[in-house]
C-alpha cells in the first residue's frame, strides 16, 4: 500500500483542516438545528453524540473515505475470523470469540476454538457457583469471604475496573486486587484478610511475569505461615494462564488452572478466564451479561455501515485530531463514580496497543500514532485539570461518559452531576469571546486598559471538541458494550495507521535491564557494570541510606 500520508484522501483531509479551522462550532450549531441529531448514533445500549466535534459533512465523508481506502472493513473481518493479524507474533486476535454466543465456528489454524471457549466458561461457572453456594470452602471448612486477585497489566486492570464498576451487583465476597511488586501492595491486603477464608486467584497469561510470580509466592508463604499445610494450597490457590504446565509446576492443582490462549491479548483478556475475579465478585450471570453487552457492540461494529458505526466514527474522530490538528493527548472523563477506573483501563488498552512507531512492514511511520490517553472522574477533574482543557495551549479532545440514571439516586446529586457534565461539553465547545468577557466586567468600573487586560485572561477559545457517551444505566451489559467500543476504536486507528496494535515489544527492554540491575542489587559486593548514573543509584540502594 502507498504510504498513508501519500494517499490523495490524506492530502484532502489536510485541506479540510484548513477549511474547518475557519469555522466555529458555535456558528455551526446556530446555523444547523439538525446537527446534534445528525451527528449522533446509538448502538448496544449506548448513545454517542459527536456533534461537538470540529467536523462537517465533508470532513466526515473524507474520514470515511480514508477508512475505506485503508481497507478497514476487510481488516476488521480478518480479525473476527481468526486471521493471524498480530503478525509479529503470528497470532490471531480473537477476544471477540470469547463473547460470541451462537454456534458459528471460529477457526484458528484449522481448529474451531469455540468448544474450548465454552468449556472454560462452563468450568468458571461451576467454580463460581460452588464458591458462592459454599460447596467449595477453605481448608478448615469455612466459606470463603475474600479473594486476593494477583496479576498485572492486562491480567489486572480489566478485572479490577469491571469489579469496581459493577459494585451495585456485588455478592458478598470481598475482592482485593494486587498488581505491584512493591511488597506494600500485598502486605496491606493481607492485613485485611484471614487465610482460612481467603481464595487466591493468580492471573498471568505467560506465567513468567516477575511481579505476579513474586506476589503469588509471598501469598503462599503467608498462607503456609498461618498454619495451613502444603496440601491445603490446592483448596485456596487457583490460576489462570495460557501456560498451564508452568502453573502446575508452580504448585497450583491442575484442576484449579483455568486456561486462556495465545490468541487473546492481555489487555483484551477480561472476557476470558482472566475475568474469573469479576464473576466471583458479581456472579456468573452478571459476567455473562457483560459478555453479551460486548457481543452486541461486536455485532454493531461488524454489521453497521461505516457512517453509523460507533467505534469507526470514534476512531476516525480521534485520528482526525491526532493527525490533522497535531493533538497529542486525549482525555476520558467518567461522570460516574463506579467508572472512575475506566480512564486508566483505556489508557492501557490504547497506549499499549497503538504506541507504535513502525508500520506493519517495519518502516518507520511519518505520522503520529497513538495519543497519550489520560483522564479521571467528573466532577472532580473540573476543579483541577479542566482548566488546561479550557484555556491551555494544547488541543485535547475529550470523551464524556454519563449514565442517565444513577444506582444511588440521592437527592439532587445525579442532576447536578449530569448538569456539570453537559455544561463542560458546552463550555469547551462555545468558549467565551473577548466581548463577552468584557461585558461581564462592565460593572467593575475599570479603566479601559485594565478592563481589556483582565478580560483577556477570561477569554476561552472554545472549539474544543468532545464526544458525549450516554447509557441508561451502568449495567454489566452497558459496561461490556462500552469496553468493547473502546477496543474497536483502538482497532480502527491501528488499522488505518497500518501498525500492529496487538504486540508490545516496547515493554521488554525494561524487563531485561531490570533483571540485570536486580542481580547487581542483590549481589552486595559484586562490581557494578552499569552506566555511571545507574551504578551510583545501585550503590545507594545497597547502602540503604543516602
Ligand atoms: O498476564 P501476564 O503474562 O502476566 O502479563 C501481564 C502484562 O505484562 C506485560 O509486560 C505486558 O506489557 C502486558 O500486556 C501484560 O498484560
Amino acid at each position: 500500500m502507498t504510504s498513508l500520508t501519500q494517499l490523495p484522501i490524506w492530502q484532502a483531509l489536510k485541506q479540510q483542516r484548513q477549511t474547518i479551522e475557519q469555522q466555529s462550532l458555535r456558528d455551526a450549531f446556530a446555523r444547523d438545528p439538525g446537527r446534534a441529531e445528525r451527528y449522533s448514533v446509538k448502538a448496544a445500549g449506548l448513545m454517542l453524540d459527536y456533534s461537538k466535534n470540529r467536523i462537517d459533512d465533508t470532513t466526515l465523508a473524507a474520514l470515511l473515505e480514508l477508512a475505506r481506502d485503508c481497507e478497514l472493513e476487510s481488516q476488521r473481518d480478518a480479525m473476527f475470523t481468526g486471521a493471524a493479524i498480530n503478525r509479529t507474533e503470528n497470532r490471531a486476535v480473537l477476544h471477540t470469540a470469547l463473547r460470541a454466543s451462537g454456534n458459528t465456528p471460529v477457526m484458528v489454524d484449522g481448529e474451531d476454538v469455540m468448544p474450548e471457549v465454552r468449556a472454560t466458561l462452563a468450568k468458571m461457572k461451576g467454580f463460581v457457583e460452588q464458591i458462592h453456594e459454599g460447596q467449595r470452602t477453605g481448608y478448615t471448612g469455612k466459606a470463603f469471604t475474600d479473594v486476593i486477585a494477583i496479576g498485572i497489566g492486562g491480567s489486572f486492570l480489566g478485572p479490577k475496573v469491571a469489579t469496581e464498576a459493577l459494585r451495585p451487583y456485588a455478592k458478598s465476597l470481598r475482592l482485593h486486587y494486587v498488581a505491584n511488586v512493591d511488597g506494600t501492595a500485598l502486605s496491606e491486603k493481607l492485613k485485611k484478610v484471614n487465610a482460612e477464608t481467603t481464595l487466591v486467584v493468580m492471573s498471568s497469561k505467560s506465567f513468567t511475569t516477575q511481579e505476579t510470580l513474586a506476589n503469588t509466592q509471598s501469598a503462599r508463604e503467608w498462607f503456609l505461615a498461618s498454619g495451613a499445610s502444603q496440601a491445603d494450597v490446592a483448596a485456596h490457590f487457583v490460576a489462570i494462564s495460557s501456560n498451564v504446565p508452568a502453573a502446575v509446576e508452580f504448585g497450583i492443582d491442575a484442576d484449579n488452572v483455568f486456561p486462556m490462549w495465545d490468541w487473546v491479548g492481555g489487555r483484551y483478556s477480561l472476557w476470558s478466564a482472566i475475568g474469573l475475579p469479576i464473576a466471583l465478585a458479581v456472579g456468573f450471570d452478571h459476567f455473562e451479561q457483560l459478555l453479551s453487552g460486548a457481543e452486541a457492540m461486536d455485532r454493531h461494529f461488524r454489521e453497521a455501515p461505516l457512517e453509523q458505526n460507533m467505534p469507526v466514527l470514534m476512531g476516525l474522530l480521534s485520528l482526525w485530531y491526532s493527525n490533522f490538528f497535531d493533538s497529542q493527548s486525549q482525555v476520558i472523563l467518567s461522570y460516574d463514580h463506579y467508572l472512575r477506573g475506566l480512564p486508566a483501563y483505556i489508557q492501557q488498552l490504547d497506549m499499549e496497543s497503538n504506541g507504535k512507531g513502525v508500520a506493519l512492514d517495519g518502516t518507520p511511520v511519518d505520522y503520529r500514532t497513538g495519543p497519550v490517553i489520560w483522564g479521571g472522574e467528573g466532577t472532580n477533574g473540573q476543579h483541577a485539570y479542566h482548566q488546561l482543557l479550557h484555556q491551555g495551549t494544547a488541543l485535547i479532545p475529550a470523551d464524556f461518559i454519563l449514565p442517565l440514571q444513577s444506582h444511588n439516586p440521592l437527592g439532587r446529586h445525579h442532576q447536578m452531576l449530569a448538569a456539570n457534565c453537559l455544561a463542560q461539553t458546552q463550555a469547551l465547545m462555545q468558549g467565551k469571546t473577548l466581548e463577552e468577557a468584557k461585558a461581564e466586567l462592565a460593572d467593575r468600573n475599570l479603566a479601559p486598559q485594565a478592563l481589556e487586560q483582565l478580560a483577556r485572561h477570561k477569554v476561552m477559545p472554545g472549539n474544543r471538541p468532545s464526544n458525549t457517551l450516554l447509557m441508561d444505566k451502568l449495567t454489566p451489559a452497558t459496561l461490556g458494550a462500552l469496553i468493547a467500543l473502546y477496543e474497536h476504536r483502538t482497532f480502527v486507528q491501528g488499522a488505518i495507521w497500518q501498525i500492529n496494535s496487538f504486540d508490545q515489544w516496547g515493554v521488554e527492554l525494561g524487563k531485561v535491564l531490570g533483571n540485570a540491575v536486580l542481580d547487581e542489587l542483590e549481589a552486595e559486593q559484586a562490581p557494578l557494570a552499569q552506566d555511571a548514573s545507574t551504578n551510583q543509584l545501585i550503590t545507594l540502594l545497597r547502602q540503604g541510606k543516602l
